[in-house]
C-alpha cells in the first residue's frame, strides 16, 4: 500500500498493547475465544511545513492458529517502529511474514493517506463508487439446540437476515438438530450459514451436506481439514450448482487462491484481513477471485474497532459483496473506542468520514 503514496516524510510509529474480553466466550470446533489481545498502532506524519500532524491507526490482533504469536507480532512491530524512520517500505520489510503486524502497519499507512486525501478508506482502496451499506451476518457460537435457535432468533429480532452458526463441536446429529431448530425458529427467509472449522470427516460432511440442503443452508464453511482440497472439490460436486455452497477459510491460508481454483474446491472464499496480512492483500485476493467466479466474503478475527472498521471498508470496496462476518463488535464486552459503524436492518452503515473514520482510540 505504501507504493501508492508519497512517503518521503517524517513518520513515527507507536504501538500499545490491549486486552479485550468477549461478552461470552465464542465456542468453535477449533477452540474457545475468550479474549482478544493485540496492539493498537498509530503512525504520525509530522513532516515539517505540512501543517498539523496527520495520524493513521492500525491494529494487530493475533489469533492462535491463524496468525503469528503475540510475542512475534510485538517483535515485528518493534522492528517496524525503527525502520519506518528511514522509509515505510523498510517498515513493511521488517514485518514480512508476520501477518497481524503487517495488517496493522498497512492499515495505519492507508488510514493516514486516505485522511490526507480526505477520502473514506473504502474509496481509497477500491477507487470505486460511493457505498452506503454492506450486508452482514450474525455470528452464533456453539450451544445446545435450544440455545442456538434462540440466539439466532434474537439476532433476527435485532435486524439480521443472515446467521452463521458454528458447528463441529458436538456430534453430527446434534449439530443437524441445532440447524433444524434454528430454521424452525427463524423461518424460511433468513439466510443460514454453517462453519465447521475443519471438524468433519468426508463421510460426516456428506451427511451434513444432505441435511443442510433440506434445511436450505446457503453456505457450508470449512467442513474438512484445511489440507483436504480434493475432499472439498468432491463435496462441491455432490452439492451441485444450486445446492449448499462450499466456502474455504483455513484452506485459503494453507493453499492460496490458485491451488483452490485449479482444484475447483470452493464456491466462496472467506477473507480475514488480519490472517492474510492486511486489507491490501485481502482486497487483491477479492478482485482476483471475483474474476475466477469465486465469491469473496470478508470476516474479522473478532477484532477491536480499528481492524473491524478496516474490514467493513474492505467489504464496501468489493462490488456486490454478500453478507460479511464483520458484525462482530457485539461479541466483545469492551472496545478501544466508539464504533463508527452502525448496524441497521442486517447491514453495516459504511463510515463516510475521511480515512477509517475511527476516533478517540488513543487516549493519552
Ligand atoms: O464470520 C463471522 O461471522 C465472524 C468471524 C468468525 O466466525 C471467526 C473468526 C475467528 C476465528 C474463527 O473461529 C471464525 C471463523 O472460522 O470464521
Ligand atoms: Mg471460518
Amino acid at each position: 500500500m505504501s507504493g501508492d503514496c508519497d512517503y518521503a516524510r517524517d513518520l513515527e510509529l507507536e504501538y500499545r498493547p490491549f486486552s479485550l474480553s468477549l461478552s461470552s466466550p465464542l465456542e468453535t470446533a477449533d477452540g474457545t475465544i475468550e479474549s482478544r489481545d493485540g496492539f493498537l498502532v498509530r503512525i504520525l506524519d509530522a513532516t515539517p511545513g505540512d501543517g498539523d500532524p496527520v495520524v493513521g491507526y492500525g491494529e494487530a490482533t493475533p489469533l492462535p492458529g491463524w496468525t503469528e504469536s503475540r510475542a512475534d507480532c510485538e517483535a515485528a512491530l518493534e522492528r517496524a517502529s525503527d525502520a519506518i524512520r528511514t522509509d515505510p517500505d523498510a517498515a513493511l520489510e521488517a514485518v514480512e511474514g508476520q501477518v497481524a503486524a503487517r495488517h496493522a502497519i498497512t492499515l495505519a499507512l492507508a488510514d493516514l493517506q486516505a485522511t490526507r486525501e480526505s477520502t473514506p478508506m473504502y474509496r481509497y482502496i477500491g477507487k470505486g463508487p460511493m457505498v452506503g451499506r454492506v450486508p452482514v451476518n450474525a455470528t452464533v457460537g456453539d450451544g445446545s439446540p435450544t440455545e442456538t435457535a434462540s440466539e439466532a432468533a434474537a439476532a433476527v429480532g435485532r435486524g439480521f437476515d443472515c446467521c452463521k452458526l458454528k458447528v463441529g463441536r458436538r456430534d453430527l446429529e446434534t449439530d443437524i438438530e441445532r440447524v433444524r431448530r434454528t430454521r424452525e425458529a427463524v423461518g424460511p427467509d433468513v439466510e443460514l450459514r454453517v462453519d465447521a472449522n475443519e471438524a468433519w470427516t468426508y463421510d460426516e460432511a456428506t451427511t451434513a451436506l444432505e441435511a443442510f440442503s433440506d434445511l436450505k443452508v446457503s453456505v457450508l464453511e470449512q467442513p474438512l481439514p484445511a489440507g483436504a482440497l480434493e475432499g472439498h472439490a468432491d463435496l462441491r460436486r455432490r452439492a451441485g450448482d444450486d445446492g449448499v455452497a462450499i466456502a474455504l477459510d483455513e484452506g485459503l491460508l494453507e493453499h492460496g487462491v490458485d491451488a483452490i481454483c485449479d482444484a475447483e474446491a470452493a464456491d466462496v472464499l472467506v477473507l480475514k484481513p488480519m490472517a492474510l496480512g492486511g486489507v491490501d492483500v485481502a482486497r487483491k485476493v477479492a478482485a482476483w477471485v471475483g474474476m475466477l467466479e469465486v465469491t469473496p466474503i470478508v470476516t474479522t478475527t473478532i477484532d477491536a474497532v480499528v481492524a473491524r472498521t478496516g474490514a467493513v471498508h474492505l467489504a464496501a470496496s468489493i462490488p456486490d459483496v454478500p453478507a460479511c462476518g464483520v458484525a462482530t463488535a457485539e461479541l466483545l464486552a469492551e472496545d478501544l473506542g466508539r464504533d463508527p459503524v452502525l448496524l441497521e436492518k442486517g447491514s453495516a452503515v459504511v463510515p463516510q468520514a475521511k480515512g477509517l473514520g475511527v476516533e478517540g482510540v488513543w487516549q493519552e
